[in-house]
């Protein structure tokens, strides 16, 4: 399971949760300005927008799993399991290959409405990046410091969904998702009033009680509506600091502890990691699942002009600051 979010303070933020079994070795990864980006239906592209994200470099191709351009546009793909079927390539539109998705919409675009324009002449096909690594079913968040979309590719066509809750998961579909919601509309994060009966004796006795009936299991469904609530009554400060700390706590509302979701006979799915990337800052800030001191690596501090990937392996294991 996944989720991915939005935030906006002074600043904008966007991230995800990698919630998984394994790791297939990603690395925060820059894609600079001059990395020619080969496209597999249309060539190469020369000059473009920096990227960073988090990657499987394969091939020295940088197979983006959420990134950030140097424009503040943001993408994560998560799983959609049965329900993701891409198409043929056709004649006359952009063919794009699932894993290329991601640079192809952050090396050329700066905003959803730009986003939206490239989608209209996009054909979103299956062709896989290797015999090893068979096109991943996914869909995808998109979004800039004013609006977020969903974009999934179907048995019936591309789908591009607004999402005015800023948040993602997995299954089902985004439009059941967001319905979904309608279920927890009384939720608050006020103390409720006795709206039961006036002739029963109801009182609250624990603070909190506004959000009762908030679900607290790991479904995407249930992670669904838990993080669009955290994200939606969430508060902090402006600075870049009280920002990121509140994102990771809005993702910490579905983090997976190992053990809790059992995937095969002692196989469990936990938090691989965890990113929040800075607009205004072109920074990649994460945490680990044993290492939560939140970590960043700035693209501006590289030569973006470059024509090679810049990586960095994450850092997987957290110190215990002792104090006596
Ligand atoms: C497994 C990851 C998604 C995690 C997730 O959503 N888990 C939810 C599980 S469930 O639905 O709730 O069961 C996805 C996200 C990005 C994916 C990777 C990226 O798409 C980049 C390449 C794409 C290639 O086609 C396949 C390998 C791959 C390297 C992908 C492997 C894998 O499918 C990743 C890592």
């Amino acid at each position: 399971m996944c989720t991915a979010a939005t935030y906006k303070t002074k600043g904008f933020y966007f991230g995800r949760t990698l919630d998984y079994e394994f790791s297939y070795g990603e690395e925060i990864t820059i894609t600079p300005r001059n990395y020619p980006i080969p496209f597999r239906h249309m060539g190469a592209l020369a000059s473009h927008y920096a990227i960073i994200g988090m990657a499987h470099v394969a091939d020295n191709y940088p197979l983006y799993y959420d990134a950030m351009n140097e424009k503040g546009l943001g993408m994560a793909g998560l799983n959609f399991v049965g329900n993701a079927a891409y198409a043929e390539p056709v004649d006359g539109m952009q063919n794009v290959a699932q894993f290329e998705f991601i640079p192809w919409i952050l090396s050329r675009c700066a905003t959803i409405p730009e986003v939206r324009e490239a989608l209209a002449r996009m054909n979103l096909v299956g062709t896989p990046f290797s015999p090893q690594m068979p096109a991943a079913s996914l869909h995808w968040i998109i979004a800039d410091k004013n609006e977020a979309i969903v974009v999934e590719s179907m048995a019936d066509g591309l789908h591009v969904h607004d999402d005015p809750a800023g948040v993602l998961t997995n299954n089902p579909p985004f439009d059941l998702q967001m319905f979904h919601l309608n279920n927890y509309l009384g939720l608050s994060p006020r103390q409720p009033e006795n709206h039961f009966s006036p002739e029963l004796p109801l009182a609250t006795y624990s603070r909190g009680m506004g959000a009762l009936g908030l679900p607290g299991d790991l479904s995407s469904q249930s992670r669904f509506a838990r993080v669009a609530f955290t994200r939606a009554n969430s508060i902090s400060g402006d600075s870049e600091e009280e920002s990121v700390s509140q994102f990771f706590h809005i993702l910490g509302s579905v983090d997976q502890q190992r053990g809790c979701c059992e995937v095969a006979e002692g196989k469990y799915e936990i938090t691989i990691y965890t990113s929040c990337c800075s607009a205004e800052t072109g920074t990649y800030y994460y945490t680990t699942y044993e290492n939560h001191q939140i970590t960043a690596v700035d693209m501006k501090k590289e030569a973006l002009d470059s024509d090679a990937l810049i990586r960095y392996p994450m850092i997987l294991k957290g110190e215990i600051r002792r104090q006596n």
